[in-house]
Order: C-alpha cells, then sequence, then structure tokens
C-alpha cells in the first residue's frame, strides 16, 4: 500500500514538471503573454481621455518646423521603436550610407514612458495638392498633460541635441529653389538634398598653422554664445575666401559645415529675384548652418539684372536682418581677388575672417600626394620642392587631377605633376618663362616620353575639364580673423 502510494506521489511530480514546462513553452514561446499585455493595455487605454498634438514638418509659410526635425531624431533613439511589432529600416540619407536607421512606419504607433507617464507617437500623412505633408501626433493622456507636456518636450530638444551633437544629424544641403517656384501650396524657397561631400579640414591642403588657427577660431565660435550677448554682438561669424579657381574654396565650405556638423545653404544670387527676396531667403535660414554666396566677385562685376543691388548685399551680410535670423550662422563667400571688390564690403565686421587660398606649394603639394597617392615620402620629392622653389605653381585642383589620373602609379603620377610643373606652372623657374603655347606645347609633348597613355599634362586637363585658372601670386595663405578684424587693404 505504502509502496503504491509513493509511486503516485512521483508520478504527480513527474506530471507537475511537464505541465510547468509546457505552460512555460506557452508563454514564452508563443506570443500569448504579450497579446494578454497588449489586450490589457487597449482596454485601459479604453477608459481613459486623450489629447492629440500634431507636429507638422512644416508650418504656416512652408519653412522646416524644428521641432518636426527634433521629433523624428528623437524617435530614433526610443527602445520602443525597435520593440514594436514592425518598423521601417531605413538606409541613412547622410555620410555614411551604410547604416540602417529605424524609421516610424505610417500605420505604426510607439510608446514612450516620461516622469511615470505614457505617451504615444504615430505618424500623420496628409496628402496636400502637390506634396505630402508628414505629422508627427503625440498622443497623450489628459491627466498626465499638465503635469508633463512642457517637461517631456524640454526633454526631447535635450535628447535631440545631444544627438546631433554626437554626429547623429543627417545634414542637408539647401539650394534656393527660383522665382519660379515660390508662392502656391506647398512652395518653398529652399529645396534640399542630403549633404555628403567627403571633405574634411584633413583632407584640405592648407598650411598646418592656418589650419589650426581656422580649427581653435571654430572651436570658440561654438561655444561663445554668452561672449557674443554680452558684447551685444550677434552669434554669427562671417569667412572671405579668396583666391584663384581649384585652389580648395568651396571643398574648405563643405569641410566647414562637417566640421560644426551644420547644414549648408547656398545661395545662386542669379537666382534671386531682388533684395526682399535675398532678405526671405536668410529669413527662412535655420540655425547651425553654413550660408554660402559663391563667387561674389563674379555677381558684383557683371551686375547681372537679377535686381540684387550692392546695397541688398551688405544688408544681407550685416543688416538688421541678423538681429533675428543669423544666430549660430557662419557666413561663407567666396571670391577670386578682393582687388575689384567695393571696400565697403570688406570693412571689418561685416566680414570676420579673411583667407587666402593660394595656388600650390611644396607643403600642399605634399598634403595633396598623402591624400590622393598614400604617398608621405618618395624620392622625387627634392625635384618637386626645387620646381616649386623656383617659382612654379598650378592649382591644388590641377595637381589633383593629375594624381587621381595616374594613382595606380605614384611615380608616374609625380612625374607628371613636375611635367606640368615645368609647361604649364607659369613657366616660372622652369627651362621657359611664360606661360607656352599650343605650338611650343605640342612640340614639346612630342618629344617628351609619354608618362602614361591618359592625362599628363594640365593643359589636357584644362581641355578636358574646361578648367581656367586665374593667375595669381602663389603667396603663402594668410588668416586675417578676430572679433574685430583687419581688412588685408
Ligand atoms: N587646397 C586643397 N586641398 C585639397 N583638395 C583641393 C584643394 N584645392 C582644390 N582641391 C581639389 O580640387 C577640386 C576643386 O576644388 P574647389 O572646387 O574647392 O576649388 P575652388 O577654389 O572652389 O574653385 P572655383 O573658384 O573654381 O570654384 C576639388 O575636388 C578638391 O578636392
Ligand atoms: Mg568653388
Amino acid at each position: 500500500m505504502v509502496y503504491k502510494s509513493v509511486w503516485f506521489v512521483l508520478l504527480l511530480i513527474v506530471l507537475i514538471f511537464l505541465a510547468l514546462f509546457f505552460l512555460r513553452v506557452i508563454l514564452f514561446k508563443t506570443g500569448f503573454i504579450y497579446t494578454l499585455k497588449k489586450l490589457w493595455r487597449i482596454a485601459q487605454d479604453y477608459f481613459h481621455v486623450y489629447q492629440f498634438f500634431k507636429v507638422p514638418e512644416l508650418d504656416e509659410s512652408f519653412k522646416e518646423n524644428q521641432l518636426f526635425k527634433k521629433v523624428s531624431l528623437y524617435l530614433q533613439s526610443l527602445p520602443s521603436l525597435e520593440d514594436s511589432d514592425f518598423t521601417n529600416l531605413v538606409t541613412s540619407s547622410g555620410k555614411n550610407q551604410n547604416d540602417i536607421v529605424l524609421r516610424l512606419d505610417p500605420k505604426q504607433t510607439i510608446g514612450d514612458e516620461f516622469l511615470g507617464a505614457r505617451v504615444f507617437w504615430f505618424h500623420e500623412a496628409e496628402q496636400t495638392s502637390d506634396s505630402k505633408a508628414r505629422t508627427f501626433v503625440l498622443k497623450i493622456r489628459k491627466a498626465d498633460k499638465r503635469r508633463i507636456l512642457r517637461p517631456y518636450l524640454q526633454h526631447i530638444h535635450i535628447v535631440a541635441d545631444e544627438m546631433e551633437q554626437q554626429g547623429k544629424r543627417d545634414l542637408k544641403l539647401y539650394m534656393n529653389a527660383g522665382a519660379q517656384s515660390i508662392g502656391g501650396d506647398g512652395n518653398v524657397r529652399w529645396r534640399s538634398v542630403p549633404f555628403t561631400h567627403p571633405s574634411t579640414l584633413d583632407t584640405i591642403a592648407m598650411e598646418t598653422d592656418l589650419k589650426n588657427k581656422v580649427k581653435s577660431d571654430l572651436e570658440s565660435f561654438l561655444k561663445s554664445k554668452q561672449y557674443y550677448q554680452r558684447l551685444g554682438r550677434v552669434w554669427k561669424r562671417s569667412f572671405l575666401l579668396y583666391g584663384p579657381s581649384g585652389t580648395g574654396k568651396s571643398s574648405f565650405v563643405a569641410a566647414l559645415a562637417n566640421f560644426l556638423n551644420y547644414d549648408v545653404y547656398d545661395i545662386d544670387l542669379s537666382n534671386v529675384t531682388g533684395d526682399s527676396d535675398l532678405k526671405l531667403l536668410l529669413l527662412e535660414t535655420t540655425p547651425k548652418s553654413v550660408v554660402v554666396i559663391e563667387d561674389l566677385d563674379r555677381f558684383l562685376m557683371q551686375k547681372k539684372s537679377t535686381g540684387v543691388s550692392l546695397s541688398g548685399v551688405l544688408n544681407f551680410m550685416d543688416g538688421i536682418l541678423n538681429s533675428c535670423c543669423a544666430e549660430e550662422r557662419i557666413m561663407v563667400f567666396t571670391m577670386t581677388s578682393k582687388d575689384q571688390i567695393d571696400p565697403s564690403i570688406l570693412r571689418p565686421s561685416r566680414v570676420d575672417v579673411h583667407i587666402h587660398f593660394p595656388l600650390c606649394d611644396f607643403a600642399s603639394f605634399k598634403v595633396l600626394a598623402n591624400n590622393y597617392l598614400g604617398v608621405k615620402d618618395h624620392k622625387l620629392f627634392p625635384q618637386v620642392q626645387e620646381i616649386f622653389d623656383n617659382g612654379a605653381s598650378l592649382s591644388p585642383a590641377e595637381i589633383g587631377e593629375l594624381m587621381i589620373a595616374n594613382r595606380t602609379s605614384p611615380t608616374r603620377a609625380i612625374k607628371s605633376v613636375i611635367s606640368a610643373l615645368q609647361t604649364d606652372g607659369d613657366g616660372r623657374g622652369s627651362r621657359r618663362s611664360g606661360l607656352s603655347n599650343d605650338a611650343e606645347e605640342l612640340e614639346e609633348r612630342s618629344a617628351r616620353s609619354p608618362l602614361n597613355d591618359g592625362l599628363s599634362t594640365v593643359k589636357d586637363l584644362r581641355r578636358l575639364y574646361g578648367l581656367f585658372r586665374v593667375k595669381s601670386n602663389a603667396k603663402s595663405p594668410s588668416f586675417d580673423g578676430g572679433v574685430s578684424p583687419r581688412s588685408e587693404r
């Protein structure tokens, strides 16, 4: 009898173990618990009163809503986005296109916890006449609203700003769309594309001292909000980049934007209808941006019939507008030479820093050789240095193109640069003086052993790319900056 009851107890224990095992499988390996939780939440939601707050992508004047950008960034950081039933995986539109980011699906709702309250986010896409306006909607319990709404929005700002500083924000390049696209529903002054220019301050061939000065100037600018406020000055910094074509002015603008993690607003003055249009363009830029006007000298000298006057440009540079919409902005103006420019453009405080971009010297050549050919030193370097010392020079763009065309062989690349410097490098310090004419060039090319089948001289390049070099002195680069700068004139 005792024997039988022992067997019975053992059987019972085994059965209980089996039952527990299957229960565990059912609960954890299936979605049973998850479904129960979800049903419980739906039941809870049903008995609460909610308020909805919309965050549209564009405001009433079709400007980008900054809060929309921040919410978009903030939602990417939420673990609930990753844990939700489904979400969108998209490749980043930023520099690293291999990055995969999570994006809220239009049919998706995700939750977030803040100060013990639960809030929800979802998307709402409204189809207008010619564009799809996106809106984020925040769903918050009425009982929690008064307590958490403001701190929650502040929290979003802080998290999004931190993510921006860590470079998680995809930069954008804005271009002024021109008169034809202004007016009407959904039309905007600025059109944007992802900004993916790879140029950095490290890849720019520039005197090391000057580069370090630029870096520390930018770093101190970023930290000086209070300082500028105390001085009663607008927190902005203006740069004038001047030098011959192909010396790296545009690449430097891109490098600035990458260094600061700022968007770029590229103003094409020939697309601006008049002074007021120019003002409105500036009004519609956002903080943390580099606003660029390229080839300002060419525009001012051509006096095109765009309606933009010199005073319009001056107002743009430092006018009353700055007080309301130029905070935390870098303004950059590029030109080939300051010689023909109206002195009022260059007056102190209108442009804070003047940077000269000269033709290549030996130091810049070495940076280019390292960047383009991966060569830090080479037996031909002394010969190159001698040619530079004798006064020959080309633009970094011309030297860079020769290096790209011959990149499979550093020796061939350097030889082609030497040959180009001797024939095209202003003729100074080479066997001939003055610029070679085409007959001499042909004669010389037939006598010269072919360095490669492709591009060997700068003339080839100029024919190919239509590069026209403006002659200038290959002086050492200069940096003229400071909060109260001097004009070099
Ligand atoms: N200082 C430099 N360092 C590195 N690369 C350079 C430099 N200057 C020119 N390059 C290379 O040459 C090309 C042309 O340069 P970029 O467009 O920046 O010249 P630019 O001064 O703006 O010319 P332009 O006045 O004609 O607009 C770029 O691809 C860039 O990589
Ligand atoms: Mg340029």
